[in-house]
């Protein structure tokens, strides 16, 4: 289809003013409690929603869950206890005062909760059942992410900054928002279409929600009553009268961090959709004990699991077996290193009886050798003791060793820097996360996968990880810079919004390449959207931003020695990557609103079949440049997502075989989804990518390569200005007395210092100034003690040289002439 034909296609209206990008799961990480005292009121801050689909109009009031702090605020001082005399002490204790369920976090910071907040904890729990039950009328939906985005986008106006200004998020927040602003004017700068804007992390949401969900004949209705739909579900449930919400949010990503609450509930309530279910169906179990440190503070005692739990889905029958309790905890019986794991039937690979050839190698590490005798360094093994952590060495940098040349973006604790190495002149993009808010925001967990997953990973679509480290403030991901940005923002530049059917199969190849090896990983990435792939300067994407994926099984301890191969395809070797997470369900509310899959509104428990979806609705999105089921609200889009088909614009240019492969991706019912029986082999088997040489994928020649504008941005003259600021901006320290010190890091004490007390501008520049902390000083009580910090090995180094074409320069993507010829497998050869 040639450009021309592009524009003939439907322009769907609104899509110019839709802006988007947020994920709902970097907003919804608390849970919720009843509050009378909202600020919130449905009838006269926004209406409510009309949706007519809603058979159970129950409205309810809530607000984000009561982390102790904001209940009691005076908690959030750091405690004089000599124990925590580390530089992190003050992490600790935030730490501490945040985590109020003893089993979310750390031991020792469990041990350490007081009393108090658990107490709280349950009256508020208890006084939310209590209204659920006795206040039938006038909800207003209330949650952390309201207020944050109040006070995000409307610092001066947002009712929520001022009447509630124990809230956590109110002051920083207001800094954000400038922050933010102009953060969006980078973006703005970053493309020639100005058409549709890309949202900062962050959403304005409406100040009232309707709870009122989807009804659906089909899948039956849900009320807020009814419990089926997590939280998140609900609070995303918007309206769309408020005065705040001046964009629209369906490119937000949803995310309910409490996931073991979800499980819980989960395992708890007889799902509406499973016939003759007669109680709970699924079993908990937590395999992923090396990322137990996040979770919410919010959970009843009862509900105590570590995270992130997984939930087993079982068939009915198979729940009739009695089950090894061991393999319900998902222990593997190895007693020897590298010995196979016999008959392990049902966890690991989900009892299904195609997989005897695989053959699963035990890696659990064995005890490293003390070589230090009783001084050896208590440095957290999380992720040196994985099989793939030969690719890296110790730290080999600080936050010293770069210099900021631009903001390439924000989410809610994070910003993500253009940095250059100062001594090597590479570029990188530094992911900088606020140590604190990640604590006040329940996100140390999430970190921990990213980091998890990025080390992990070692392939051609997903961004490589150069360094991870920590300073006492923040933690760092140094990572490859994709210079091509986001892939939604190359789509925006196309006069049409979308691109061809030829393009739209070698982005679609390259996404589900890296779905197959994340899915092989045991990773569901659960957020595909066209914000998170990037551009590498090739052309080729990157898959970015992990931060929403959950592993299904320990990866680390598996090893496929001899993988299934499927036959029958014409060419390269299928794996069959569902088994790598087969039988696992999770029931989180996380995705973005248009990408979300109907299980997941559900809240009947997902599995990797989620990011098949996703697959299905990016490459309707490519292709029309719309999502399918958006709707004029949360709640039309969710009802849209569960009870529309699929239907296509008018439009001939697209083939037959590429709306099937749509409408296999778009089936409702997971169980029948294309992916369901051998994961990306079906996908990749399906007539839409016959073409496909998969095996060389990289080789192929990108539609769309990103090139540099003459007009870059002026590294030179911002640094040479930014060289002219000497000293180090004044601080106060946490008595409030300013510390007014220059520039000389062996002067500073940075554990006196509250960095969120600083201004953004010089909050920048002590995340470039901080020292280093290693490993071994980091506690094994601080929340961030399992955050590794270690280096790629140099000789994998493939990063961007500074001084390359003004590397660092505005964007502009060009379509690659070469693209037509080049595409099979013989060009490539005859090259
Ligand atoms: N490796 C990279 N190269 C170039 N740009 C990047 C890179 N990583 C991130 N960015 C830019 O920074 C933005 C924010 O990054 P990222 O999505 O990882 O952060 P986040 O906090 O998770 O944000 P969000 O809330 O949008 O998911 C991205 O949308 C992208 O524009």
């Amino acid at each position: 289809m040639t450009d021309n034909q592009q524009q003939t296609l439907e322009q769907p209206t609104s899509f110019s003013e839709r802006s988007r990008s947020v994920s709902f799961s970097k907003l919804l990480s608390k849970s919720w409690r009843w509050n009378s005292n909202s600020t919130g009121n449905g009838s006269t801050q926004g209406s409510t929603s009309s949706h007519d689909n809603s058979p159970s109009q129950s409205n309810v009031k809530l607000t984000e869950m009561g982390e102790p702090k904001n209940l009691l605020p005076e908690t959030i001082v750091t405690p004089a206890d000599p124990d925590m005399s580390s530089r992190f002490s003050k992490f600790k204790s935030i730490f501490q005062s945040n985590n109020t369920s003893p089993a979310n976090y750390t031991s020792t910071a469990s041990k350490n909760s007081s009393k108090q907040p658990d107490t709280l904890q349950i009256e508020t729990k208890e006084k939310k059942l209590s209204n659920m039950i006795t206040e039938p009328q006038s909800p207003v939906l209330r949650s952390p992410m309201h207020a944050h985005l109040e006070a995000h986008y409307h610092p001066y106006t947002s009712p929520t900054s001022k009447s509630n200004p124990r809230s956590p998020m109110s002051e920083p927040l207001n800094q954000e928002s400038s922050y933010q602003q102009q953060n969006l004017v980078n973006n703005d700068n970053n493309i020639n279409s100005g058409s549709r804007k890309r949202s900062p992390s962050a959403p304005v949401l409406p100040k009232s929600h309707d709870i009122s969900v989807i009804d659906n004949d089909t899948y039956n209705s849900f009320s807020m009553n009814s419990g089926y739909l997590p939280p998140a579900a609900l609070s995303s449930t918007s309206t769309t009268s408020s005065p705040y919400q001046t964009r629209n949010l369906s490119n937000i990503s949803l995310n309910d961090i409490k996931e073991d609450e979800q499980v819980n509930k989960f395992n708890q309530y007889k799902s509406p959709l499973r016939k003759g279910s007669s109680g709970p169906i699924q079993k908990i179990v937590s395999p992923l004990k090396t990322v137990s440190q996040g979770g919410s503070p919010n959970e009843s005692q009862e509900n105590i699991q570590p995270f992130p739990s997984i939930i087993v889905g079982l068939t009915d029958e198979e729940m009739d077996e009695p089950q090894d309790e061991s393999i319900l905890r998902n222990e593997i019986k190895t007693p020897q290193l590298g010995s196979p794991i016999k008959e392990n039937k049902k966890l690991l690979i989900g009892g299904n009886k195609e997989i005897t050839d695989i053959t699963i190698l035990d890696f659990q590490p064995t005890e490293p050798p003390k070589v230090f005798g009783d001084k050896e360094p208590k440095r957290s093994q999380r992720l040196r003791t994985k099989s793939f952590s030969n690719k890296f060495k110790d730290i080999t940098v600080s936050p010293k060793s770069f210099e900021k040349v631009r903001l390439l973006g924000q989410g809610d604790v994070g910003k993500v820097f253009l940095v250059k190495q100062k001594n090597t002149n590479r570029l990188y993009a530094l992911k900088v996360f606020s140590k604190s808010q990640m604590i006040k925001r329940n996100k140390v967990k999430r970190v921990l996968v990213e980091q998890d997953i990025l080390a992990t990973s070692n392939h051609p679509f997903i961004v490589t990880l150069y360094h991870s480290f920590q300073s006492e403030d923040y933690l760092y991901l140094c990572m490859e810079y994709c210079m091509g940005g986001e892939f939604f923002r190359a789509l925006q530049t196309r006069k049409s919004k979308c691109i061809c059917e030829d393009d739209a199969r070698f982005y679609t190849s390259e996404v589900t390449a890296a779905l197959e090896y994340l899915h092989l990983l045991g990773f569901i990435y659960r957020d595909l959207k066209p914000e998170n792939i990037l551009l590498h300067r090739s052309g080729h994407i990157m898959l970015s931003d992990f931060d929403l994926s959950i592993q299904t099984q320990d990866a680390k301890n598996f090893k496929i020695k001899s993988p299934m191969i499927t036959s029958g395809h014409n060419q390269s070797a299928m794996i069959d990557t569902k088994i790598f997470s087969d039988g696992f369900r999770t029931n989180s509310f996380v995705g973005t609103e248009e990408y979300i899959a109907p299980e997941v509104i559900r809240g009947n428990g997902h599995t990797a079949a989620v990011d098949w979806w996703t697959l299905g609705i990016l490459i309707y999105e490519m292709l029309f440049g719309m999502t399918p089921f958006k709707g004029a609200d949360t709640n039309k889009t969710f009802s849209n997502i569960l009870k529309n088909d699929i239907t296509f614009p008018n439009n001939n240019d697209i083939s037959r075989h590429c709306k099937d492969l749509i409408k296999k991706l778009l089936c409702k019912n997971e169980s029948k989804r294309l992916g369901c029986k051998m994961g990306a082999a079906d996908i990749k088997r399906h007539p839409f990518f016959k073409k496909v040489q998969w095996s060389f994928l990289r080789n192929q020649e990108p539609p769309l390569i990103p090139k540099l504008t003459e007009n870059g941005f002026d590294f030179v003259a911002t640094s040479a200005k930014n060289k002219k600021i000497k000293n180090m901006p004044s601080k106060k320290s946490q008595d409030g007395t300013n510390t007014d010190k220059p520039n000389d890091e062996s002067k500073i004490d940075y554990s006196k210092i509250d960095i969120s007390l600083l201004s953004l501008e010089d909050q920048e520049k002590v995340m470039f100034d901080e020292p280093v902390a290693n490993d071994d000083e980091v506690p094994e009580d601080d929340p961030f003690h399992n955050f590794n910090s270690m280096s790629l090995m140099e000789k994998d180094n493939d990063s961007m040289i500074y001084g390359d074409n003004n590397s660092y320069g505005k964007i502009a993507y060009t379509p690659n002439s070469n693209r037509s010829r080049s595409n099979s497998h013989r060009a490539f050869f005859k090259k």
